[in-house]
């Protein structure tokens, strides 16, 4: 049998992973989960705790699983998924305006397509995106005003105005994605409890540190084959909204690639760089991947969550004990992201250039 390695790009350099020689094959529901949230808004802590023992059975086996009775409204989800196919059928000129590489110090805004590569063992990836991040005038549920913002997490907000300054042009288009990112924040915000108490941690264990997190969603947009290359998220966790088109795959801890299909009323949530990290590993952040085989674009709107990036932590009590100590030295969850954003946008310019240097070597060896 002939494995294949696949190389990842982590925030502390390549890591590799086994894949078996077969093809893609569809999950089965104890694989990937659906997980049902009505017990999440109950009062009885015996109901959320059904749910964080479901979440924490999904964590430790492939760490991704659905969500259904999630409460962000299908109307808010239809409206921005509206949005971005408005904003992604501009012409190219138009949405270049905001490119992400030329304007943001924070990888927001559009990125075209190949303009990135997320996987170093594929090719660039074929998605359009556009991203924004958490800004405190945004947040549902906390002050709104930036010099209300503690002064040791000011420096780490990440927003920036230039995303809607380019596209005040199309009606509603800022209200409509902020109503789909802040019915996500909240919704992470109640999931983030319930993570903790799978951890058997108190209930409001990370509450007061994700005030101001790293919330950034990143609507995409994938019409051909390779939409976004192999890789694991990397903050606490994803909540991901994916159309009906399909595409999305997970790679099990075996090395045999599952297909996690679209199902209506669902999004998928799947565990994060960093959530493995404060585990010490107990929880799986798991390899997944895009791979659109039809001919209709696809369109998926993930929310990425983390604490607020001034949060320094380590791994937490419950994951450790004398046989098994701490793995990992606290880091900020700001640190631990700006490591790999700035590692796979250095790699990404590094190949860049080679290919520049490229037609003018193959002529003077030919
Ligand atoms: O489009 C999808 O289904 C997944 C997107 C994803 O994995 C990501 O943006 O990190
Ligand atoms: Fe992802």
């Amino acid at each position: 049998m002939s494995v294949t390695k696949l190389e990842l790009r982590t925030a502390l350099g390549p890591v590799y992973r086994d894949v078996l020689p077969y093809q893609p094959r569809d999950c089965t529901p104890d694989e990937i989960p659906v997980i049902d949230l009505e017990p999440m808004f109950s009062s009885e802590l015996s109901d959320r705790k059904k749910v964080s023992s479901a979440i924490k059975a999904a964590a430790v086996n492939n760490g991704f699983f659905y969500i259904k009775n999630h409460g962000i409204p299908a109307e808010t989800i239809a409206r921005c998924k509206g949005q971005v196919l408005n904003f992604m059928r501009q012409p190219f000129e138009t949405k270049d305006s905001i490119q992400s590489h030329k304007y943001s110090k924070y990888f927001n805004g559009y990125l075209g397509r190949r303009k990135a590569q997320v996987s170093p063992s594929e090719t660039a990836d074929v998605r359009e995106s556009f991203t924004f991040r958490y800004s405190p005038e945004l947040d549902p549920d906390h002050p709104k005003d930036i010099s209300e913002v503690p002064d040791e997490i000011r420096p780490w907000i990440q927003g920036e105005d230039f995303v809607w300054e380019g596209t005040e042009h199309l009606p509603d288009f800022k209200s409509d994605l902020v109503a789909y990112w802040s019915g996500c924040l909240k919704l992470a915000r109640k999931l983030v409890r319930m993570f903790a108490l799978s951890l058997d941690l108190e209930e409001d264990y990370w509450d007061s540190k994700v005030t101001h997190p790293g919330a950034e969603t990143q609507e995409e947009i994938k019409k051909e084959f390779v939409g976004l290359g192999s890789h694991t998220d990397l903050q606490l966790f994803t909540l991901l909204w994916q159309d009906n088109v399909g595409g999305l795959q997970v790679l099990t801890q075996e090395g045999q690639w599952i297909k996690a299909p679209p199902i209506e009323g669902t999004l998928v949530v799947n565990i994060g760089d960093y959530m493995m990290r404060l585990c010490n590993d107990i929880y799986k952040s798991t390899v997944h991947r895009v791979t659109n085989e039809s001919t209709q674009e696809r369109v998926s709107m993930p929310l990425f969550f983390g604490l607020n990036f001034n949060c320094v932590e380590g791994v937490v009590p419950s994951c450790t004990s004398e046989s098994n100590p701490a793995k990992y030295e606290p880091i900020s969850c700001g640190d631990w992201c700006q490591m790999r954003f700035k590692m796979e946008a250095k790699d990404f310019a590094k190949n860049e250039s080679k290919k520049l240097i490229a037609p003018s070597a193959v002529i003077v060896a030919g």
